[in-house]
Order: C-alpha cells, then structure tokens, then sequence
C-alpha cells in the first residue's frame, strides 16, 4: 500500500483571551525571529493588534500586511515581503488564514492560524482555498504548526459568521455521500476514520443546533472544536472530501455569479439542503437545523437572486469536474434545477 501522510498542529490553544498568550505561545514553538502578520482591514482591530502586541512584549519584531481577498496575487504579494521572515501568523476569517497559509507553504516557513472566527473549516486544515481565474482551487498547503482560537473575540463575533461556520460543518452529511458515491462508482480513494469523523463532527453540532447562542463563551468554543474536528477529517483524508461535496460545488458557483455572495459557510448550507434532496436523504432535517442555527435557509435570507441559485445550480458540476458527486458528469437541467430549488423552499 502507498504511504501517506497526515498533517495536524503541533499546538492547539483555545480559550478566552489567548490570544494575550500570542508571543509567548510562538517562543515555546521554538521561533525567535522576525514575524509577518497577515490580517484583514476589520479584524486588524478586533485581533491582529492584540497579537502585535503579545509578540513585541516577546521581543519578536513584527511586520504587517492587510489583504482583501484570497486570490493567487494576493498569496504572492504576501511571498514578496517575506525576507527574513521565519514565521507567518494569520489573524482573520477563511481568507486571511488561507492567504497566510498558502503563502507560508510556498516560501517553506511556518504558519501559525488565529481565527477570529468560527466561521470555517479551514481554521486548522492543510488546505487553501484560493481564487484565480478558474476560479476556487483548493490547494495543498502545509497545516499550521499551531492555532490559537480566542474564544473571547471568536463570541463576540457577529453571530452570522459562528452560524455559518456550523452550516460548513453541516454541508459535512453531503459531502461524506458524495464521497462514497464517487467510491462506489470512480472507486476513488476513501478513507473511513476520516469519513466518520466528519459525520460524528456534524451529528454533534445538528445535536447542539438550539443551544448554540450569540455571545456564549461555550457555543464559541463548541463551534471552534467541531471546526476543528472537521479541518482534522480534511487532514486524515488528505483532500477536502470529507468536507466538501457537490453543496461547496453549488457555493464556489455562486461565488462566481452572485453579485455579491454570501458568506462561505451560509452558501454551504443551503446547498446541502438541495443536495441532500437530490441523494434522496431527509433534506428537512437539514433545514430545520439551519433554522435553528439562524443560518440562512432561502435565496431570500442569502440575500441572492432566485435565477443566480438556478444557474449556481447549473453550472455546479463543472467546478472542479474531477471531483466526483451527485451532480454527475452533467449536471442538472434547468427545469430539474428549477423543481429542486422549488421542492426545498430555496426560492
Ligand atoms: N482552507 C480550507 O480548508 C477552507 C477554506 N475556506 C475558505 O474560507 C473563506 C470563508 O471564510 P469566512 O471567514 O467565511 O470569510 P472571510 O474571511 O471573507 O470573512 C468574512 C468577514 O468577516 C470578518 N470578520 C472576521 N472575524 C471577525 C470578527 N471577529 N468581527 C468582525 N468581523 C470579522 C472579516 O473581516 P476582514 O474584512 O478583516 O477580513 C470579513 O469581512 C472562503 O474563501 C472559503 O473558500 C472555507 C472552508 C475551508
Ligand atoms: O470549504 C472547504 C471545506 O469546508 C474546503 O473545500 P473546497 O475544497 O471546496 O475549497
Ligand atoms: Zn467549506
């Protein structure tokens, strides 16, 4: 059999006001010289200040870069700044701690992640979802060798962004039968202690879905550790399968026609509820689910138009064609696209 090998952090820090510890947390991981923080224009306020700040006291001296987006020139622009730099450390949402990922992997230094947020699996992944041309490619990037989770910025967080990161995780019941469809009918590789843990890790937040509240110190950290929880399947398997099926397919096609998207994880969500109709699975359960998380449930809470959800539709199967799922090789016509989206109340 072939070897393989399975990333994970080396240190994993997750509690209120953590992030105070920043500079001291990197000292234990053995770093001493200069760090760049990558951040994005609201969370510099809100996170990277504070850990600037713990990293000064740790006489580390710091540089700092704000980026706007996660696409391959953003990742580039961040490579281009990092004479002397032993160390990255990303504070911010899924596109900062991708950006910082992407960008530590390809110039072979470390990456620390300090979400603030729990809005996405990608907070401890070997993966980055980066943005070019083609538009989202999921990239093999190193895991951060640690992760510092503040629980106390992470609640305080509007609560869209924590309801998103649990409908992430929800998308994890899609994505697992999408994965085995395309074992049983590509054989593709598949791997069940990384299956079973993404679906443990979703069962648990469908379990907890009407107590997770806005502001509680425990839902944060709840959501942080399923998040994680996932982000490991996603290490295990060595791919983003176990989290990501033909429900991120529809999100990254809704990010290329929306005009303006909604957020990762929201987009995720209702797509699994379609696509767990189209696997002939109890895709209510799913909505009622999402309801109580306040995650958006229609095109009308998405804040998308019902025809950009139609074409979403369409054109799903053709992002990332290589990646086998329910959609199959062609994908749905616009009158099955149509009677779906009509059937599960997404329009
Ligand atoms: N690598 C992987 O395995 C995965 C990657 N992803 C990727 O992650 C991205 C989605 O991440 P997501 O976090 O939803 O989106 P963004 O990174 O775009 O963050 C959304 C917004 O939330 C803001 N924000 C973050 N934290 C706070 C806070 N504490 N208070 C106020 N505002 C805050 C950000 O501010 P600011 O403007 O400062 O950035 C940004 O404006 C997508 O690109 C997706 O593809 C998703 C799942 C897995
Ligand atoms: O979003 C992800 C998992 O939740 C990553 O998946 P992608 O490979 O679709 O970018
Ligand atoms: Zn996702």
């Amino acid at each position: 059999m072939d070897s393989k090998k399975i990333q994970m952090p080396r240190e994993v820090h997750i509690g209120a006001d953590v992030i105070d510890n920043t500079g001291s947390i990197c000292k234990d991981l053995r770093f001493y010289d200069d760090v760049l923080v990558v951040t994005g224009p609201n969370t510099l306020k809100i996170g990277a200040d504070k850990a600037i700040e713990s990293l000064e006291d740790e006489d580390f001296a710091v540089d700092l870069s704000k980026i706007n987006d996660a696409t391959s020139k953003t990742v580039e622009k961040i490579e281009d700044k990092l004479n002397n730099i032993s160390l990255i450390v990303g504070v911010g949402g899924g596109k900062v701690i991708d950006v910082a990922k992407m960008a530590a992997t390809n110039a072979g230094i470390y990456f620390v992640s300090v979400p603030t947020a729990a809005s996405h699996d990608g907070i401890a992944s070997p993966l980055a979802s980066i943005k070019n041309n083609k538009g989202s490619v999921s990239m093999t990037a190193q895991a951060p060798i640690g992760v510092i989770a503040d629980t106390n910025i992470i609640r305080n967080a509007p609560f869209r962004l924590l309801s998103a990161g649990c409908a992430d995780i929800v998308s994890n019941y899609t994505a697992i039968k999408d994965w085995q469809l395309a074992n049983r009918l590509q054989n593709d590789s598949y791997s069940e202690s990384a299956a079973a843990l993404s679906l443990m890790t979703a069962k648990l937040i469908m379990k907890s879905s009407k107590s997770i509240k806005k502001g509680l110190e425990e839902s944060a950290r709840l959501v942080v550790k399923s998040l994680f929880s996932s982000g490991m399947a996603i290490s295990i398997a060595g791919s983003s399968r176990p989290a990501s099926g033909s429900e991120h397919k529809f999100s990254h096609a809704l990010d290329k026609i929306a005009k303006k998207p909604a957020l990762h994880g929201e987009q995720c969500g209702v797509g699994t509820i379609m696509m767990m109709s189209l696997h002939g699975g109890d895709w209510e359960v799913i909505k009622n689910a999402l309801h109580d998380m306040n995650a958006p449930t229609n095109a009308y809470e998405l804040g998308i138009d019902p025809d950009d959800i139609i074409e979403a539709l369409i054109m799903a199967h053709k992002i990332r064609p290589e990646r086998y799922t329910i959609l199959g090789d062609r994908g749905l016509s616009r009158d099955a696209a149509k009677k779906l989206a009509i059937k599960t109340g997404v329009i």
